[in-house]
């Protein structure tokens, strides 16, 4: 090298940047809180909507179109959106006017990005966002973006994995980086089912409510939502995931199996769902002499119109019809310290190496 010449000279020049130049911010990390999705009202007309886009989707009814389309059409949502929207309007956030999945999911978003400023400053942010209807995933990871996250954590609020559930929420988060020229680099939190800080968390609050109770019950029904039983058949792993946070929660509690059992809700059509079902447990459990019974729900996130109605309300009314006498509901972990506390130790695990 000539020693004259400073090794600056030699750079190349710095490029122009361009005037018309777009703004670029990066650096920052996106995590996005995702749930099922709940109707904008309980008039006919959003659950109309709601239910269309949900139905539709191939992710939850994987009957060929050419049958389901017309059943869909002609059928489903032109007698369903009416008495559902009822039941949505038992459990309304009136407040808020909306329903309660989406006042927990912003509240355990808000939670979350709160911890995270604790723990990583402004570096994360956070957001959440519905598979169905509102607020939905494009737009909010078009802000994520526009906030300068080039790094995306989703976050499926799913503890057990399902197609229809994780895959499809996810399907849409891909969906819009799909027509991305600038996709940010993207990470999916694995299903939590068996992970030992939900299974506490899980126990911990069960206990809890338990022991709010003006009685003891004789049996605790852990309910799941249900799917078809050809999802199980053809590969997916929901049922199997199911079963082994049962198990865990049971050992934790060490109880034994005629006292702690486990059932499958919310089922839907005429096809063979996941067995044995919650609506015919309770009503056998109540005809068998069973007087006094607890039922919860750990494989929602938050309360919903499947535990709010369903279990709290028809399955409470099934038990009370058949002969029993003493019925608890116990909620979700919902935006609980140890709800919150199972979402932080999920987004802090999978973050690591980015942060
Ligand atoms: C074939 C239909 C359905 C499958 C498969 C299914 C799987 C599934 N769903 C949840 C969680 C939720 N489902 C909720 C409501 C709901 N689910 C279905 C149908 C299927 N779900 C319908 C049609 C509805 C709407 C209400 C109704 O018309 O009955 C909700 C509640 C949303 C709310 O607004 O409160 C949740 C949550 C899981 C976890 C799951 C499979 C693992
Ligand atoms: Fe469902
Ligand atoms: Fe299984």
């Amino acid at each position: 090298m000539n020693k004259n010449v400073s090794p600056l000279e030699l750079a190349p020049a710095a490029p122009v940047k361009p005037a018309d130049h777009p703004q670029v911010r990066t650096g920052r990390i996106g995590v996005l809180l995702m749930n099922l999705g709940t109707p904008d009202g309980t008039d006919y007309w959003s659950m109309r909507r709601y239910l269309k886009e949900f139905l539709s989707d191939r992710r939850v009814i994987e009957t060929s179109r050419l049958i389901w389309w017309p059943v869909l059409n002609l059928i489903i949502l032109s007698k369903r959106p009416g008495p559902k929207g009822r039941d949505y309007a038992t459990i309304w956030n009136k407040e808020r006017d909306e329903g309660p999945l989406k006042t927990i999911t912003r509240s355990q978003a808000e939670q979350v990005a709160e911890r995270m400023r604790a723990v990583a400053g402004d570096k994360v942010v956070v957001d959440w966002a519905m598979r169905y209807g509102n607020p939905p995933v494009k737009p909010a990871i078009e802000n994520l973006l526009a906030q300068g996250c080039d790094r995306i954590l989703l976050v499926p609020l799913y503890p057990q994995y399902a197609a229809a559930t994780s895959a499809t929420a996810c399907d849409q988060a891909f969906r819009a980086l799909m027509e991305m020229r600038w996709q940010p680099t993207v990470r999916v939190s694995p299903p939590y089912f068996e992970d030992p800080v939900y299974i506490d968390a899980v126990v911990n609050s069960m206990k809890r409510d338990l022991a709010k109770l003006d009685f003891e019950p004789e049996v605790v029904l852990v309910s799941f939502h249900g799917v078809p039983k050809s999802y199980l058949l053809k590969g997916d792993p929901y049922h199997c995931q199911c079963v082994k946070t049962y198990r865990l929660m049971r050992e934790a509690m060490g109880w034994p199996a005629e006292r702690f059992r486990m059932s499958f809700q919310s089922r839907f059509g005429t096809e063979e769902w996941l067995k044995p079902y919650t609506d015919e447990t309770v009503e056998s459990l109540a005809k068998s002499g069973v007087k006094r019974m607890a039922i919860l729900a750990p494989g929602f996130s938050a309360d919903c119109l499947e535990t709010l109605e369903e279990l709290d309300g028809e399955n409470r009314e099934i038990f009370e019809h058949n002969g029993g006498e003493k019925f608890a509901y116990l909620p979700c972990l919902n935006d609980s310290e140890d709800g919150i506390r199972v979402i932080q130790a999920v987004v802090e695990r999978e973050l690591q190496g980015w942060l």
